[in-house]
């Protein structure tokens, strides 16, 4: 198949890559030539990184990356099967990508949002194929993981649902089905389970080394909820948390003030090189 992801930041990069092992034609577009060799580099280091593993061959590596065209046209998302949109979370930009889309894709091509937190039928009704648009989550980081979760709007018919379950198989993940609802299922978990973390560090009941060695230790958690919330992006974090909070009117969703600081300071984790930790040292569990 012909796949484009749109945005090649940490998810769409990351996204690319995953399509282009499993032998897909990947076009991987931003909106500035230095975003798209960004994300091409990063998923070159990703593969090399395999190969020393001796996870795959040089030959392999090449070949994968072959099949990724980066780009700045939009215009070359027109004849692809599948277009995974992996662009910033703001509903603005998302819809003016979808109703673009929707004009320059062939009438049979899926539109799928990577959106962490967005309404899916909001997005979907800036085109005029709802039937075909459909929530595809990935987790970070894309190429580990093994969860995708889809998830139907209002109008998403059971043929894109369907397609993209099969879809998703193929490359080697395993699909949850998810009806439309504010964080879908991991993220009304997850996240505030990270804000949770971040009160805990507020009120000074315990260092935030001791706070992810406790979860990890305590709950067998890979990495503790304040790694875990540098590793997706304090911005990303607080703006989960605001939708929650939002949608639901439940003050246990409300953003803890701390968290709202760092994003503020721009101490958004690991994409500026400081979050809860710092990984411009590498000295701190986790950091790379
Ligand atoms: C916000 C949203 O909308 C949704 C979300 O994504 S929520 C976030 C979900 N993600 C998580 O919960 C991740 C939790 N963390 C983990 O599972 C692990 O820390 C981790 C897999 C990220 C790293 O594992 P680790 O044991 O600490 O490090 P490390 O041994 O270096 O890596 C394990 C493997 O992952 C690979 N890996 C790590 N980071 C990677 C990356 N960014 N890209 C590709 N591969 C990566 C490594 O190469 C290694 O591969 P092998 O096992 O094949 O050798
Ligand atoms: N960071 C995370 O852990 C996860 C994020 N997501 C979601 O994935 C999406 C992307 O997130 P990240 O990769 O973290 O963001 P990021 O900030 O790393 O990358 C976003 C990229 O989109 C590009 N972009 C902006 N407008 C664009 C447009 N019109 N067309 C194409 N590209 C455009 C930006 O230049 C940037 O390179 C968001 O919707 C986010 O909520 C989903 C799962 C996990």
């Amino acid at each position: 198949m012909k796949i484009c992801i749109l945005g090649a930041g940490t998810m769409g990069s990351g996204i690319a890559q995953v399509f282009a092992q499993n032998g897909h034609e990947v076009v991987l577009r931003d909106i500035k030539e230095e975003f798209v060799e960004k994300g091409y580099s990063f998923i070159e280091k990703n593969l090399a990184r395999m190969v020393k593993k001796e996870k795959i061959t040089e030959n392999e590596k090449a070949e994968i990356l072959n099949m990724i065209k980066p780009t700045t046209v939009l215009q070359e998302a027109a004849d692809c099967d599948l277009v995974v949109e992996a662009a910033v979370e703001n509903m603005k930009i998302k819809k003016e990508i979808f109703s673009e889309l929707d004009k320059i894709c062939g009438e049979k091509t899926i539109l799928a949002t990577n959106t962490s937190s967005l309404s899916i039928t909001d997005i979907a009704v800036s085109t005029n194929r709802p039937d075909k648009v459909i929530g595809m989550h990935f987790f970070n980081p894309a190429p580990v993981m093994k969860l995708v979760e889809i998830i139907k709007g209002l109008s998403t018919s059971d043929e894109t649902f369907a397609a993209v379950k099969e879809l998703t198989g193929s490359l080697g993940k395993e699909g949850v089905a998810v009806e439309e609802a504010p964080g879908f299922v991991v993220n009304r978990i997850l996240v505030p389970m990270i804000n949770e973390a971040v009160g805990i560090l507020a009120d000074g009941i315990a260092s935030a080394e001791d706070i992810d060695n406790a979860m990890k230790l305590g709950a067998n958690h890979p990495i503790g909820p304040l790694a875990l919330g540098d590793l997706i992006g304090l911005d990303v974090c607080l703006f989960i948390m605001e939708i929650l909070n939002n949608e639901y009117g439940d003050p246990k969703y409300r953003p803890h003030p701390l968290l709202r600081k760092m994003v503020r300071g721009n101490k958004l984790g690991r994409k500026t090189g400081e979050g809860f930790f710092n990984y411009r040292e590498k000295v701190l569990v986790g950091a790379k």
